[in-house]
C-alpha cells in the first residue's frame, strides 16, 4: 500500500517504522520544513493518507486529503470542534475518513472497560469520579483527546454529571479532568471513583508510541478501499 504521511514528527516517524515493517511504501512525508509538498497532486500518489499534525492544522490537512480523493486516517487531537464539518464533507464527496483520539488496542479496550465501569457505578452516588491524564510537555492540547473520549464514556452513564471541565470541579455536576505535563510520558490515563469507604481505579499507561503507530497503520489498511466515516471500533470489531 502506498502511504502519504501528513505530519512527520514523533508520530509520523513511529508510523513510518511500523508501515515499512508491514511491507508498505511511504510515497510522501510532509512536515513544516517541506510544507510546499503538501499538495493535492502529491497526495493523489498515495492509496491512503495518515495525518498526525496538530490541533490548528488538522482540519485543513484532512480536507486536503478528502479533496484529493484519498482515504484519510486522522490521529490529530484538539480539533473536534470541526469534526462534524469534516464528516459532512467526507460523506458529500463520497470519501473515506477514520478518526480516533487513540489508536492503541490497549486504550480501545480501556474505553470499553471505562464505559462498563461507569454503568456499574451509576446507581452508587456516594462515589465521586475524576479523570487524570499525563503527557509529555510538547503536547499542544489539553485535555488529551483520549481523556475527552473517556469523559464522554462516563457522562453517558452518570446522569448526575452534566459536563467535563479541565479545572477543579465547581460542583458535583462537573466531571473533573486533571491534565499534567511531565516528560517523557507518551500518555497515561486513569479514572478514580472515590467514596468515604474506598477507591476504585482503572489505569492505562503507554510505555512508548508503538501502540498508537501500529493502530494507525492497521486503520489505514482497513480504510484503503472503503468509503464513509469510521472509528477504531470498526477496525478492532469492539
Ligand atoms: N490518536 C492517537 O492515537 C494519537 C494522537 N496524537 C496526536 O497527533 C498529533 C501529532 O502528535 P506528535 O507526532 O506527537 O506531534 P509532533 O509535534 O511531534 O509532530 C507533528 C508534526 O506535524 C508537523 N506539522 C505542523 N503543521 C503542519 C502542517 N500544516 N502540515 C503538515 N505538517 C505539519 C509538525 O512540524 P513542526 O514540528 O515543524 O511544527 C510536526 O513535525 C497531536 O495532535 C497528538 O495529540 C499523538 C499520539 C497518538
Ligand atoms: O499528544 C500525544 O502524545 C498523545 N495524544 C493523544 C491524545 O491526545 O489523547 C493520544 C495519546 O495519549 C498521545
Amino acid at each position: 500500500m502506498k502511504i502519504a504521511l501528513i505530519g512527520y514528527g514523533k508520530m509520523g516517524h513511529a508510523i513510518e517504522e511500523i508501515a515499512l515493517q508491514r511491507g508498505h511504501e511511504i510515497v510522501l512525508k510532509v512536515g513544516i520544513e517541506n510544507i510546499q509538498d503538501n499538495t493535492i497532486e502529491n497526495i493523489k500518489k498515495a492509496d491512503v493518507a495518515i495525518e498526525f499534525t496538530g490541533p490548528d492544522v488538522a482540519f485543513e490537512n484532512v480536507l486536503r486529503c478528502l479533496n484529493a480523493g484519498v482515504p484519510v486516517v486522522s490521529g490529530s487531537t484538539g480539533w473536534l470542534q470541526r469534526f462534524e464539518e469534516a464528516k459532512t464533507h467526507c460523506i458529500k464527496n463520497n470519501g473515506a475518513l477514520l478518526y480516533a483520539s487513540n489508536f492503541s488496542v490497549g486504550v480501545n479496550i480501556f474505553f470499553a472497560i471505562n464505559k462498563r465501569l461507569a454503568e456499574l457505578m451509576a446507581p452508587h452516588k456516594e462515589y465521586d469520579v475524576k479523570l487524570t491524564e499525563v503527557h509529555h510537555t510538547q503536547k499542544k492540547d489539553a485535555p488529551s483527546g483520549t481523556a475527552i473520549t473517556l469523559a464522554e464514556g462516563i457522562l453517558q452513564s452518570l446522569e448526575h454529571k452534566k459536563k467535563w471541565v479541565n479545572e477543579p470541579a465547581a460542583n458535583k455536576e462537573e466531571l473533573e479532568i486533571i491534565s499534567e505535563r511531565i516528560d517523557p510520558a507518551p500518555g497515561t490515563h486513569w479514572i478514580t471513583y472515590s467514596s468515604e469507604i474506598d477507591d476504585i481505579e482503572i489505569k492505562h499507561t503507554a510505555h512508548n508510541r508503538k501502540g498508537f503507530a501500529t493502530g494507525a497503520v492497521l486503520a489505514a489498511e482497513f480504510l484503503a478501499n472503503k468509503k464513509g466515516v469510521y472509528g477504531m471500533k470498526d477496525v478492532l470489531g469492539l
